[in-house]
């Protein structure tokens, strides 16, 4: 094979593969059998294997790295990851949508509702297309490069067609699935069993070797953009929807509320529906939809005014 044709085939095997996984782990619609992607992958390890010149970031070869790291770098979030003030009643929900409404001066305010996924808060960097770094939240300000662990998530897409540069977070997770088989994995083998699926999460992305986050079976959600120089959308759900369009796992559950009352609705309906999830989640995220709005309400020393995090009382230790 001449390397012009290595060059086509590569490409080709590329997206296709890009795309069977995008099916997989993000639609949850395989359009092929595991053994033609297989076979495809295999087809690809070969070429590249002859021609490692023409390896490229998005081969999907690429996603469990080489050798264990010694460290993690530093990342500055230049846009803070911040925290959310928290609500634990209809009460403290209905105060916050006075606060809302007393700080924009208008009678009545959109809100979208999402559930908040029980993980690890991360940000994703892409540029000309590419997924370039992943990190952790850390302190909100400064978090741990651990592009590597990231790749290894299928969900994640390691090209997107915005070739504008873009951040965007979301929460890693395990699967309850995924958790109890870990540990039960780890009994077996005399090692200290993960508290829970957060925890479990947290571990594996954040040890150093990504051969062994790639067994961890680790899923993410996204919901938000951190740095966008190009965005132009109005409000969070446009968002929402846009990241699901160039590819991104996005939670399906989320509720546009043109009232306190229908968030209340949402939050009421969630308590009940929260067990028959596949992942953990520990409350309900509120947020005023429009952009302005937000940036009219802006942030206190530590989390915006536009969102609050309703939190599902601790649920009782089954002993
Ligand atoms: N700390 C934060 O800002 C957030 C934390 C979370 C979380 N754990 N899950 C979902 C969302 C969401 N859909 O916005 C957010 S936002």
């Amino acid at each position: 094979m001449t390397e012009n044709e290595a060059r086509e085939q590569l490409a080709t095997l590329r997206g296709e593969l890009n795309q069977y996984n995008y099916e997989y782990h993000v639609l949850d619609k395989p359009s092929v059998p595991d053994a033609e992607y297989d076979k495809k992958m295999k087809k690809l390890k070969d070429i590249e294997a002859e021609f490692p010149a023409l390896i490229t970031a998005d081969s999907p070869s690429q996603r469990v790295g080489g050798e264990p790291l010694d460290a993690f770098k530093k990342v500055a979030h230049r846009v803070p990851m911040l925290s959310l003030g928290n609500a634990f009643s209809e009460e403290d929900l209905r105060d916050f949508d006075r606060r809302v409404r007393e700080g924009l001066a208008t009678g009545s305010v959109t809100y979208v509702c999402e559930l908040k996924i029980d993980g690890l808060a991360i940000s994703l960097r892409y540029q000309d297309g590419l997924f370039v770094q992943g990190a952790t939240r850390g302190d909100g300000t400064t978090g741990e490069d651990i592009t590597s662990n990231l790749k290894t998530i299928k969900s994640i897409p390691l090209r997107i067609p915005d070739q504008a540069p873009i951040e965007v977070r979301g929460e890693a997770f395990m699967p309850q699935q995924a958790f109890v088989s870990l540990n039960k994995k780890r009994e077996e083998n005399e090692e200290e069993p993960f508290a829970n699926p957060r925890n479990a999460a947290a571990g594996s992305l954040r040890q150093l070797d990504p051969k062994i986050a790639a067994k961890r079976q680790l899923d993410i959600f996204l919901y938000a953009v951190g740095e966008w120089e190009s965005g132009t959308l109005e409000t969070h759900s446009e968002r929402l929807q846009y990241l699901e369009e160039i590819g991104f796992k996005t939670n399906p559950e989320w509720r546009k509320c043109n009232s306190i009352e229908e968030v209340i609705q949402y939050v009421e309906e969630w308590v009940e529906k929260r067990a028959n999830l596949s992942y953990d989640i520990d409350g309900i995220v509120i947020k005023v939809d429009n952009l302005e709005a937000q940036e009219q309400l802006g942030f206190t020393a530590k989390s915006p005014r536009w969102a609050t995090a309703y939190k599902f009382p601790a649920e009782e230790a089954i002993t």
